[in-house]
């Protein structure tokens, strides 16, 4: 079994977590109230930003071409496709410019940020790249579990159309394939560093959307 199709047989628990969380339920049938969604939003403005300077970093360090091709075309795509989605969903829910910009991150978008920075800073490539992927991963399984059973119509429909898009499979694909090269190619206490990298950054998948759900800040 390949070094991904073993994490995410371990993560199964999780991943059930996150399909059963009500920010998606609400989401696919179209009731999230818009108070959630707008924080999700702004928030993950925040943390667009900071995941494309990650792929940039990883796209630098990469041994191969398709790496360094795979991630700068990532770190391009996160900073003008997504950023276009949003600025689209602040004007059909009234964030303006001012508010996204004013906005601090939420303790979940800085732990998650921060953790994907310091595997940048300090940890290896493989590492790296492993606490990289469940971005794609995460919200391509979200995407295709979504969208069959998404309302119509929905206001959230371009947020699901985006992430079950058959040319977002493929980019996960591709960095689902980059992991398992560089697993393949590790020794067992990478990969276990991978497996590690890999579990902390779907558990704050999770909480970025229960972050949202509660329009959470911080506690003082
Ligand atoms: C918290 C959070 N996690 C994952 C994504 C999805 N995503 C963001 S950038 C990127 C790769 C290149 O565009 C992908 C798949 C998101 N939007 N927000």
């Amino acid at each position: 079994m390949s070094f991904c199709d073993a994490i995410w047989e371990e993560l199964l628990p999780l991943r059930r977590a996150i399909l059963d969380q009500p920010f998606l339920a609400e989401l696919a049938d179209g009731t999230l109230p818009a108070e959630s969604f707008r924080h999700y939003m702004v928030q993950d403005s925040l943390y667009l930003a900071e995941y494309g300077r990650v792929l940039a970093i990883a796209a630098a360090r990469a041994p191969s071409a398709a790496g360094r091709l795979e991630f700068s075309d990532g770190a391009k795509v996160a900073v003008q496709v997504e950023q276009a989605l949003h600025q689209a969903f602040f004007v059909q829910f009234g964030v303006t410019p001012e508010m996204a910009h004013k906005a601090e991150a939420s303790p979940a978008c800085l732990g998650y940020t921060s953790y994907l920075a310091s595997l940048a800073a300090t940890r290896s490539y493989e590492e790296l790249i492993a606490g990289i992927l469940p971005c794609f991963w995460v919200y391509w399984e979200v995407g295709c579990a979504i969208k069959p059973r998404a309302a119509s119509p929905n206001p959230y429909a371009a947020w699901i159309d985006t992430y079950a898009a058959p040319s977002f499979g493929e980019a996960t694909d591709r960095v689902r394939a980059l992991v398992d090269e560089a697993a393949a190619n590790a020794g067992p206490a990478t990969r276990e560093a991978m497996a590690r990298a890999f579990r902390y950054a779907t558990r704050y998948e999770w909480m970025f959307w229960d972050s949202a759900y509660h329009t959470e800040g911080w506690p003082i």
